[in-house]
Parts: structure tokens; sequence; C-alpha cells
């Protein structure tokens, strides 16, 4: 069921009745898969961060309740498919209310949902609802890998048409929107992954991303794996760095939520590098499956922006000593307030254009804003 196509990162094993995760918070220090045997722990997962990135977040969550499931139905706990249903349904309410920015994992549970009740309206047995659920949920897993391929590949395509200088492509990206978010491959880092493979790619640059480090731990981490040239910056060199190296000419990011006028939600951070973008003349692409597009949400004042907690920005995560957990070090003065919005929103007027594996979209000549529901028509 993993792709061994991929041939980059793995942060999500699965076969049936069996799934592992990668877990982020320790990388990259350690490489350590963890079990998932059911949505609790699937929940937890996703709440602490162990998984992370918009699409990790709904194959991940989809994955915990096929395998829940799975062993469910093996010790013959269903009897009846009304009671199939019923936890089906019950566990992705509970599932949904892990993380509330990433619209992917809504976007999955209401496809999921709505197979759940069709297949419910025929079904003879508990078995029927239980398989179409599993089958459903694994092919979640393959699609994304394939999607992200094609993002790389209308991404890279993009660049290399609009760049002011082909023959010296370097990008910025911020967060981590690579494999380790992804089933594989990824989306912004997809297109990097692309340029790179088709030597279009002079150098990447990305960003520490603070308070919780995507950049420095994850995508820094995936670059040093592929051998991508690749430089580490501060988040607060982005603007320094544009108006010293004129051969970044892009910068690429990933998406938790792309409203129906195109404005963008996504990592903290993702709003100034935008306004440096416009100001220093630099495309600013937004790279995301369709999955990302939330049509029901007209514009970016409306998409919930999560809180996570002060711990996060006030220290910095220890490295495990014999088996102990990591202590965290305090790099902030005791008892400061702290503001953690893990995203913001990048108003579509910042952004040149949106690339899905559907393709790419762009306003309309004089338009401030993206038509995402003409679209996805
Ligand atoms: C392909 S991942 C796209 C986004 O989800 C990514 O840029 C991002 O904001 C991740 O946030 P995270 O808080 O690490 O889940």
């Amino acid at each position: 069921m993993t792709d061994n196509n991929a041939k980059t990162l793995e942060a999500i094993k699965y076969t049936r009745g069996d799934l592992r995760i990668l877990n982020q918070l320790v990388l990259p220090h350690e490489t350590i898969f963890e079990t998932v045997l059911n949505v609790q722990n699937g929940h937890a997962a996703i709440k602490t961060m162990k998984t992370r990135g918009a699409p990790a977040i709904a194959i991940v969550a989809a994955l915990s309740l096929a395998v829940d499931a799975h062993t469910r139905f093996q010790q013959g706990q269903f009897n009846t498919v009304d009671e199939a249903v019923k936890f089906l349904l019950e566990s992705l309410d509970y599932l949904k209310t892990s993380r509330p920015t990433a619209v992917n994992l809504f976007d999955a549970a209401a496809k999921l949902e709505y197979l759940i009740k069709s297949t419910a309206e025929t079904a003879q047995e508990p078995a029927n609802v239980i398989i179409a659920y599993i089958e459903a949920a694994e092919q979640m897993l393959i699609d994304d890998v394939k999607d992200n391929k094609n993002i790389g590949k209308y991404g890279a395509d993009y660049i290399t048409k609009n760049a002011k200088n082909p023959d010296a492509i370097s990008v910025l990206t911020h967060c981590n929107t690579g494999s380790l978010a992804t089933a594989g491959w990824g989306t912004a880092l997809g297109i990097i992954r692309d340029l790179h493979e088709n030597k279009k790619l002079e150098h990447a640059y990305c960003t520490e991303t603070r308070p919780y480090n995507q950049g420095s731990r994850l995508t820094a981490y995936e670059l040093v794996y592929e051998q991508i040239p690749a430089t580490l910056v501060c988040d607060n060199m982005a603007s320094a760095l544009l108006k010293q190296n004129p051969n970044v000419q892009a910068i690429v990011v990933g998406a938790d939520r792309v409203a129906a006028n195109g404005d963008t939600a996504n990592k903290i951070g993702t709003y100034q590098l935008a306004i440096t973008a416009k100001y220093h003349g630099v495309l600013f692409i937004v790279a995301a499956p369709s999955t990302s597009i939330d049509l029901k949400t007209k514009g970016g004042n409306d998409i919930p922006i999560e809180q996570r907690p002060a711990e996060e920005l006030v220290t910095v995560a220890g490295v495990r000593v014999n088996d102990n957990e990591p202590t965290a070090i305090r790099t902030a003065a005791a008892e400061i307030d702290v503001w953690n919005p893990s995203f913001d929103v990048t108003p579509a007027s910042l952004i040149s254009a949106i690339v899905t594996e559907k393709g790419v979209v762009v306003k309309k000549e004089g338009e401030d804003v993206f038509d995402m529901a003409a679209f996805l028509k």
C-alpha cells in the first residue's frame, strides 16, 4: 500500500490493519515510528503534532479509523450495519476535533461520511460498510502521492515560464510541505523536487519557521536527505535574502485552507513572506491539493485559526538522553504573556498563482481575487 516509487522520506507506513507514523516531534535527532492502533491514537498524534501538515493530518485521521475498524471487525464487534455506521460516523466526528485549520481533514471526513451513508443504504451486513470505508481511506493515501507529483510538475512549469531569469532559479520555502507533511513527495517542496530533478533549480532556501521549527527540523532534513542544494535562514532574514539574491525568483508555500476567493491560511509567517515577495517583485506561489480548497469559506476572515500552547513558543525541545523524554529548555522570560497562532492568512491579492494537481489558477487581469469555484467546475 505504501508507495515505494516515491523514493522520498516516508512519514506514514500502512498496510491493511497496520498503521505506523513517523514521530515528527523527535526529528531530526531520531527516526521513531509509532504504531497507531485506533482513533484515539490518531487524534493524539495529530493534536500533539507527531503527524502534521494538512494532507498528512487528513490521511492519518482516515487511516487511524481504518485500522480501528479493521480490528473491531476482526473481533466480531459489529452485529448490525447500523452499529458499524454509528461507530464510523462518531469516530469521524471525534477525529475532526483534533485540529481546526487544515480543511483537508474536514473534506476527507465529509467524503467518507457520504460513502458510509450511501453504502449503508444497500448494505446486507456490517462487512459491506467497513470494507468500503477501509478501501476509501486507503485510496486517499495512494491519491495523495499522485496528486503531489502533478502539483510539482505544474508548479515547476509555472515558475520556469514566469521567472525573469529561467537559467538561475532559486526559491524560498516556508514550513514543511514535503514527504513528511503528505503521503509522499510533497506540495511546495514537491515543486522544488521537480525543479531539482529537471536541473532547473539553482538553490533552495528554507526558513526556520518559528516557533515549531518545521523548516529547520523537517524541511532542512528532507533537503539534506534528497541532496538538494539548500540553505537554512531564520524567518527574519527573508527580506534581506530577497534583496541580496536576485536569483530567488519565487517563494513557494503550502496551504491549510484556500478560501473561495483565494485567500490562503498557511503556517504563521507566510503572510509576511507574501508582502516581501510583492515588494521585491518575486513570484508568490501557493501549492496545495484541491482538497485544500474550501468553497464554503468565502474569504480569509472566515478561516478558523488554531492557537497553539504557549509552551511551544517559550521553549525549545531538548534531545532524549538514555531513553528519557526530551526536556524542554525555556528561552523566554518567565511569566511573559504569549500569542501563538499556528497560521495566518495571506490575502489573494498577494498571491501570484495557486497550483493544484488539476492545474494552475491565476487571477483575471485587473482582479484582486481568484475564482476558485470556476476553477473546480
Ligand atoms: C503540505 S503541508 C501544507 C501546510 O499544512 C503546511 O504549510 C503547514 O502550514 C503545516 O502546519 P503544521 O502546523 O506543521 O501542521
